[in-house]
């Protein structure tokens, strides 16, 4: 079901880009409304405004958006000077787990500034035929701080959800399915309104090998690229299989080498990396699969990590892509249908856009398209309530104690990103 019809009049999109010199990092061009995020390592695109969008459910809901995207640009008018991946007009998007009641979205943003390669620009955008107006960057008021922060657990507490791991263990070990994640909530509540720009800076400060993402309130900082289209390219990183860090670097480092020898977590990676490389082999004309994982150090945990590279054989969008490639057994499991039950039936939480694609897709289809993990999803009005996820792949071996430690350590990011 869409909310909006796609025969519907197509607005006449207007873009411009230009270039600007270095404004500062990108985070700190927005306005405190409704920002639009897509940042690694001090690039990418922060984006304000909505000249267009498009909210849709249901299991089309990847194909809807795409044709919506490509109808608006087909006959949009692009003044790009710069011509990078994510100039001209770009949308931001999020997209839900399963097909539940939350609605999917692309937003077109009608102010983006971008970075990348040692160049800046702006892209102004109108929708009704006229030239957009002159690129430039408004004053922005100061951010604010959140305030004391409370959390308290969501749909179950910690030991709860410890019994449900368990209960997950033994099926697989009974033969029903051989991976789940499941996933855990925590509310947060914050005194006054949440300025977004405070968590997302504070997010890329700390978090640099990650993309930090912020859509349609949806927030968080996530180290899982889902698929990358860039003239002709496609590529994956591919996480599964996770350890806790320390704080202390010598033993971290006797940490990652036990992880990268465990069969317990290459058997977890094993089922993530094939259900990417399969759902990306109808897209591709030749695909590089690296035969081992690397182990990806972030501050609060590590991960098994492969990154999958492929040539293009068709059309498809970076979008049409991310479609294919939800849920994969990161965040749903192996057999996909079978795990998509157990976690309706063992986890009682609306996932919402929890474990889904978010990112940004440009006119000719490129674009980049995370895994939303360890997010924040902020009620749309108040701004004071947050729901906070993170959760954990599950295989024969699984203790359900070090799981709930997991998935501890991965709402860290956001926990302190919202402290003040
Ligand atoms: C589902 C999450 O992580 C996935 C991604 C990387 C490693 C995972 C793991 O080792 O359990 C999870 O499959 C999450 O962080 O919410």
């Amino acid at each position: 079901m869409t909310s909006a019809p796609l025969t519907a009049q197509v607005p006449a999109l207007v873009a411009r880009t230009v270039e600007i010199p270095d404004p500062g990092p990108l985070l700190s061009t927005l306005p405190s409304e409704a920002p639009l995020v897509w940042v690694r390592r001090g690039e990418g695109l922060a984006g304000w405004g909505e000249a267009a969008r498009f909210d849709v459910k249901g299991s089309a809901r990847f194909t809807e958006a795409d044709k919506w995207w490509r109808n608006l640009t087909r006959t949009a008018v692009i003044r790009d000077e710069v011509q990078l991946p994510g100039t001209g007009p770009v949308a931001f998007g999020s997209f839900t787990f399963d097909d539940g009641p939350t609605s999917s979205s692309l937003v077109l943003p009608e102010t983006v500034v971008g970075h990348r390669e040692g160049r800046w620009w702006v892209t102004t955008v109108s929708v009704n035929g006229d030239l957009p107006p002159w690129p430039s960057l408004p004053s922005v008021a100061p951010i604010k701080r959140p305030g004391p922060v409370t959390f308290a657990d969501g749909s179950r507490s910690g030991a709860e959800w410890g019994r449900i791991v368990a209960d997950a263990v033994s099926r697989i070990n009974a033969g029903e399915l051989e991976k789940v994640v499941l996933a855990r909530e925590l509310i947060a509540e914050t005194p006054r309104q949440l300025d977004l720009r405070w968590p997302l800076r504070r997010l890329s400060d700390r978090y640099p090998r990650c993309w930090t993402f912020s859509v349609d309130g949806v927030l968080g900082a996530t180290p899982e690229l889902l698929v990358r289209r860039e003239r002709g390219l496609v590529t994956s990183r591919v996480l599964a299989g996770t350890i806790r860090r320390t704080r202390d670097d010598v033993h971290d480092l006797a940490l990652a080498a036990s992880l990268a020898r465990s069969s317990k977590d290459l058997e977890e990676h094993e089922f993530a990396v094939r259900s990417v490389a399969d759902a990306l082999a109808p897209f591709c004309s030749s695909m590089n699969i690296p035969e081992t994982p690397f182990v990806l150090h972030l501050p609060n945990v590590m991960h098994l990590a492969t990154d999958l590279a492929g040539v293009t054989s068709g059309q498809a969008s970076s979008l049409l892509m991310a479609g294919a490639l939800h849920p994969s057994a990161a965040v749903g499991g192996t057999p996909t249908k079978k795990a998509q039950e157990m976690i309706r039936e063992l986890e009682a939480l609306d996932r919402g856009r929890y474990a889904a694609p978010v990112g940004w897709i440009d006119s000719s289809g490129d674009g980049e398209w995370g895994i939303a993990l360890r997010c924040a999803q902020v009620d749309s009005s108040e701004r004071t309530r947050l729901r906070l996820f993170a959760g954990c792949g599950i295989v024969a071996g699984s203790d359900p104690t070090a799981e709930l430690a997991e998935s501890v350590a991965k709402l860290v990011p956001m926990r302190d990103a919202l402290s003040t």
